[in-house]
């Protein structure tokens, strides 16, 4: 057994040290280790810097994981900790996600004050959210509604939520459980109109491709199905974007040696969409992923995401 403890990065938000207080707590009772054997490293991402501005705007999801990724090339940290959903599609050179943990719940939650959801919001009211899939899936519901941005952590946003900033915002579920934190929810919204983003729910690990030390470690922790689910989503989600300025939802469900994946692409005021879904074999889910991607951007067309870009 190694002497000294191996490094776990993290953001340092609570959600965040949640997710690594988690991976931590199933390595240990996977290798029967003690809490001693590691060290979670809270580490400072330039995207956790810059509060002000629209992800897209300032280059998008891999602020937040730069310096956690610069980190693990230089060995200052053995793996690192995320929220797949933040995770660009492509990563540094030499790191993988090499490890899922299975998959918390799918749905984004609605926090109302006006109202206790969507549908019952008050004509015109005012709904805070940063996030282009959840601001294009509210206004194809509600039309009438406003969209505003809405940053910050979940604590911040609960008090602009009390001070009367916006009548309403959406959090995903997953990270609301994780917190402890569902009691705020006022509605859960169904999957089927309002699809999560790829990656939504699932903690992954990142870790150095091609470090056997590591890779033994994680191996116990990684749950098979929640792997090949989010393959297929990330596939889907690299096929159409990497710019994060195109609203994309996608969610795969793994069971067995099965699986069946709903994609969907809509344009930011929510008047135009085009959706996909398509069975397989699991195996196949990566490269099926990609296809439905494909097919969506066939669908669409290039005058599809030249329209608001
Ligand atoms: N971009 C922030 C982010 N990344 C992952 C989650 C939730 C947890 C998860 O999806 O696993 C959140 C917050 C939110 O969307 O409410």
């Amino acid at each position: 057994m190694q002497t000294t403890p191996l490094r776990i990065g993290t953001r340092g938000s609570q959600l965040a040290l949640a997710q690594a207080h988690e991976v931590r707590a199933r390595l240990m009772a996977a290798h029967s280790l003690p809490e001693e054997a590691f060290e979670i490293v809270p580490i400072v991402t330039s995207g956790d810097r810059i509060q002000d501005r629209p992800l897209a705007d300032i280059g998008g999801k891999g602020l937040f994981t730069q310096e956690i990724e610069e980190g693990l090339l230089s060995g200052s940290l053995d793996v690192a900790v995320h929220s797949s959903k933040d995770m660009p599609t492509v990563l540094p050179e030499g790191l993988d996600l090499t490890a899922f943990l299975p998959r918390e719940d799918t749905r984004d939650a609605f926090i109302g004050r006006a109202a206790p959801s969507i549908e019952a919001l008050p004509p015109g009211s005012k709904v805070g959210s940063s996030s282009l899939r959840r601001q294009a899936l509210i206004l194809r519901m509600r039309p009438d509604l406003s969209v505003v941005p809405f940053r910050g952590n979940v604590q911040s946003r609960m008090r602009k939520l009390d001070e009367g900033q916006v009548d309403g915002t959406i959090l995903a579920n997953a990270g609301l459980r994780r917190l402890g934190m569902t009691e705020v929810i006022t509605d859960l919204m169904p999957s089927e109109t309002f699809p999560p983003a790829p990656g939504q729910g699932a903690i992954c690990v990142e870790s150095r491709i091609g470090d056997p030390r590591i890779d033994a470690l994680l191996q116990p922790i990684h749950h098979r199905e929640t792997g090949l689910a989010l393959a297929c989503e990330r596939a889907f989600l690299a096929a159409l974007d990497g710019s994060c300025r195109t609203p994309i939802a996608g969610h795969a469900v793994v069971e067995g040696e099965k699986f069946h994946f709903k994609g969907l692409i809509i344009t930011p005021d929510g008047r135009i969409s085009h959706d996909i879904a398509i069975d397989g074999p699991a195996a196949d889910a990566a490269v099926l992923g990609a296809k439905a991607g494909a097919a969506v951007r066939e669908k669409a067309g290039t005058t599809f995401f030249e329209s608001w870009n």
